[in-house]
């Protein structure tokens, strides 16, 4: 147990992330109250079993009210409609923040409802799993991963400051960064990959030559890793696509044209322009083994049902 944080928080949003949040302020003791609301009456009733919280609200303003921080874990196409159902229900000296995955549209869309009397932190956590709803949450599921906080020019250093503890408090390693440039690093790191692995699984389910059953029967494991990606939340997925389109376009034309220069080394036997590729690529991996950041660290893709 830590000292509480804070004295009140609420949840909008309680999924994969809202679930592990409510978690790790349960069980290290970093809150007095948790307040939550979601949109389905069935999820606010499974949170209420879960107990992950101290009070459950089907009104997001009625579990906003008197709180000290609020958090919002919806869908980034969400996020601006709920800020504007919650602005006048925000006690003065509030902290807004969120877990979007992409800033630049959900800080656009949520900044003209906050009011001049709450301070709005974005916030970023790089964790999580293709799983989703209030019972994929786990504890672990920040430690050692960073948080990235984009803050505004109007967001005190106190506020900034106050949800880095609480990040940290529950295993992240936190780092701040210009809302442009999260957006860029995420595209190439995440949001790529993610078209990538649904790009290649849907390539694979539509062959003609190849059954289906072949597919899953004789899938190696890069091509199982792929499928785990693809097997993540549509409805988030769909609103990062559509909301970092500038960013992902960008990164998108650079792989397009690394791909092409791969199909030709291909077609024309240039073993060295692919060996030498390959020597690069290692290094990366490498390079992120030895920082802690790969697959066998202890979280990773992995929720307690896999455990
Ligand atoms: N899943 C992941 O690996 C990660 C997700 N994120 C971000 O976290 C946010 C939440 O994602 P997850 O927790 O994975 O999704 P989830 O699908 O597990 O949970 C979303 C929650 O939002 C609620 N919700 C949806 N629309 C709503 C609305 N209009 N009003 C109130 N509640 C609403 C749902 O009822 C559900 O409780 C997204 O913005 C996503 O980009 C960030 C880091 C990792
Ligand atoms: O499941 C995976 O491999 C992930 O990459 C999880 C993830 C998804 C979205 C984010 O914004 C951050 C992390």
């Amino acid at each position: 147990m830590t000292e509480p944080l804070f004295e009140k928080v609420a949840l909008i949003g309680i999924g994969h992330i809202g679930s592990s949040i409510a978690i790790n302020i349960r069980e290290r003791g970093l809150a007095a109250h948790v307040a939550i609301s979601t949109r389905g009456e069935d999820t606010l009733r499974r949170a209420e079993e879960l107990e992950l919280g101290t009070s459950y609200h089907s009104d997001p303003a009625d579990a906003v009210r008197n709180a000290d921080l609020v958090i919002l874990s919806v869908p980034v196409g969400a996020s601006g409609p709920v800020m504007q159902s919650i602005a006048h229900a925000l006690k003065p000296g509030a902290i807004v923040s969120d877990v979007g995955s992409v800033k630049g549209a959900v800080i656009a869309a949520m900044r003209p409802h906050v009011p001049k009397h709450a301070q709005f932190v974005p916030a970023h956590p790089l964790a999580g799993t293709e799983n989703s709803g209030p019972d994929s949450g786990f504890l672990e599921l920040f430690e050692n991963r960073w948080t990235i906080l984009t803050p505004l020019e109007e967001t005190s250093e106190e506020a900034s400051e106050r949800l880095a503890a609480l990040w940290r408090a529950f295993g992240a390693r936190v780092e701040r960064m210009s809302v442009e440039h999260h957006d860029l690093v995420l595209a190439i790191v995440s949001h790529l990959p993610h078209l990538i692995a649904y790009n290649i699984v849907g390539t694979a389910a539509d062959l003609e030559t190849v059954t289906q059953q072949e597919v899953i029967k004789f899938s190696a494991s890069g091509f199982r890793d792929f499928t785990r990606i693809a097997a993540s939340d549509p409805t988030m997925w769909r609103d990062v696509f559509l909301t970092n389109r500038e960013a992902v376009l960008e990164m998108l034309g650079r792989f397009s044209e690394d791909l092409a220069s791969l199909q030709r080394a291909i077609r024309w036997g240039d073993g060295d322009m692919l060996f030498d590729l390959f020597t690069r690529t290692r290094a990366i991996r490498r390079s992120i083994v030895e920082a802690g950041q790969d697959t066998a660290a202890p979280n990773f893709g992995r929720t307690p049902q896999s455990r």
